[in-house]
């Protein structure tokens, strides 16, 4: 996946756009694709939406956000690639941005500080992820949602909870986007195991947020020989990374331009998905039998319709297994509380 989105990055800085679209993406005409990017205008949003219109697949780009759109909607507009550009500047532009939409997007809402969790953003970001979710039920019922927003492991409840309600929830669609978790264990990892980071495949599973990000390192491949220490501590900083970000940022924010990389990454297998690309696999945060959690992140297997299949978690490490249980009761609460907010 990783080593497809470099090959068309290289691809689109070298060759006319037409050509591009011939390569390797499908035997056929590529399809029509809109995506649409709520709050498009932020830390993530701009470079989420600068790598999804360097993304072949998309036909249409929908840029929105309540403050700066028309600025970073020029901006982007004037790369020469397939995509039609347009950005939607205020609530009322909100439904002509979701109108058609295969896929929205939503890095909306506000980032942390130092010394802040991801749940000290719900009171904010709950009412955001809420008033969005709610214009896509009226606008593109059959959109895949990619939410970025934190605290994911309540905004995501939180929207299936406003799509129930009205009448066009459907499991299938609803991801909550974890692929920064990934993107940085096979990054910790690769550096540790000294194996080439682009051959690196990790599975990280539970939630997105401290100790309920929870790498398998046990199933990472290439395989070496690390000691328990070693995985111990890059488990940690798998569950830390974004953390780390927070305070080197010091107060301008979280990470932006990685989540951007694994916003684009995750985005762009839901739209392989839906144009028939076989055995796209991906870690999300989604409605899940995978254990007694109704949300959990794991692999899943992305088609025609968003999840054809919620893959389950395959053997485990006793570390991974204790690891595992201590997640279970702040995921269970984290979503509780997202379910609640919707449903009060
Ligand atoms: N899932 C993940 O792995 C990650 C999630 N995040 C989360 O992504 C969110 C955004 O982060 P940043 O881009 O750094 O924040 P930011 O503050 O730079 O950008 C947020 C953007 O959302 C816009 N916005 C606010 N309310 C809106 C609404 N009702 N409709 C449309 N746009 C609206 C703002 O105008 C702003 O442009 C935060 O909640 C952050 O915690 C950040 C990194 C990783
Ligand atoms: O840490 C944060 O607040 C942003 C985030 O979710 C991440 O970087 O993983």
């Amino acid at each position: 996946m990783r080593a497809s989105m470099l090959r068309f990055i290289k691809s689109l800085t070298t060759s006319p756009s037409s050509h591009v679209l011939r390569r390797g993406y499908a035997s056929e005409a590529v399809p029509e694709r809109k995506v649409a990017v709520l709050g498009a205008a932020g830390g993530i949003g701009q470079p989420l939406s600068l790598l999804m219109k360097l993304n072949p697949l998309v036909s249409n780009l929908a840029l929105y956000d309540i403050a700066n759109t028309p600025g970073v909607a020029a901006d982007v507009s004037h790369i020469n690639t397939r995509s039609e550009v347009v950005g939607y500047a205020s609530d009322a532009e909100l439904g002509k941005a979701l109108e058609g939409a295969d896929v929205v997007i939503i890095p909306a809402g506000v980032p942390r500080k130092p010394g802040m969790t991801r749940d000290d953003l719900f009171n904010i970001n709950a009412g955001i992820v809420k008033g969005l979710c709610e214009a896509i039920a009226k606008h593109c019922p059959n959109a895949l949602v990619n939410m970025i927003s934190n605290p994911v492991n309540s905004t995501v409840p939180i929207a299936a909870e406003v799509f129930k309600k009205a009448g066009t929830y459907d499991p299938k669609r609803l991801f909550g986007v974890t692929t920064l978790d990934v993107v940085r264990a096979k990054t910790f990892y690769a550096g540790k195991a000294m194996v080439p980071v682009a051959e690196v495949n990790v599975p990280v599973v539970g939630g997105h947020a401290g100790i309920t990000i929870l790498p398998l390192f046990s199933q990472a491949t290439p395989k070496a020989n690390l000691s328990d220490e070693v995985i111990t501590a890059l488990t940690k900083r798998t569950q830390d990374g974004g953390t780390e970000v927070v305070e080197a940022k010091a107060g301008k924010g979280s990470a932006t331009l990685s989540m951007a990389y694994a916003g684009a990454i995750f985005a762009d297998a839901c739209l392989k998905g839906l144009n028939g690309v076989p055995d796209v696999i991906e870690c999300s945060f989604v409605q899940s039998t995978v254990t007694e959690l109704p949300f959990f992140a794991s692999r899943v297997r992305l088609g025609k319709n968003g999840v054809e299949e919620v893959l389950g978690l395959g053997p485990l490490s006793d570390f991974e297994k204790e690891g595992l249980e201590k997640l279970k009761p702040e995921l269970k609460s984290s979503i509780e509380k997202g379910i609640k907010f919707a449903t009060q």
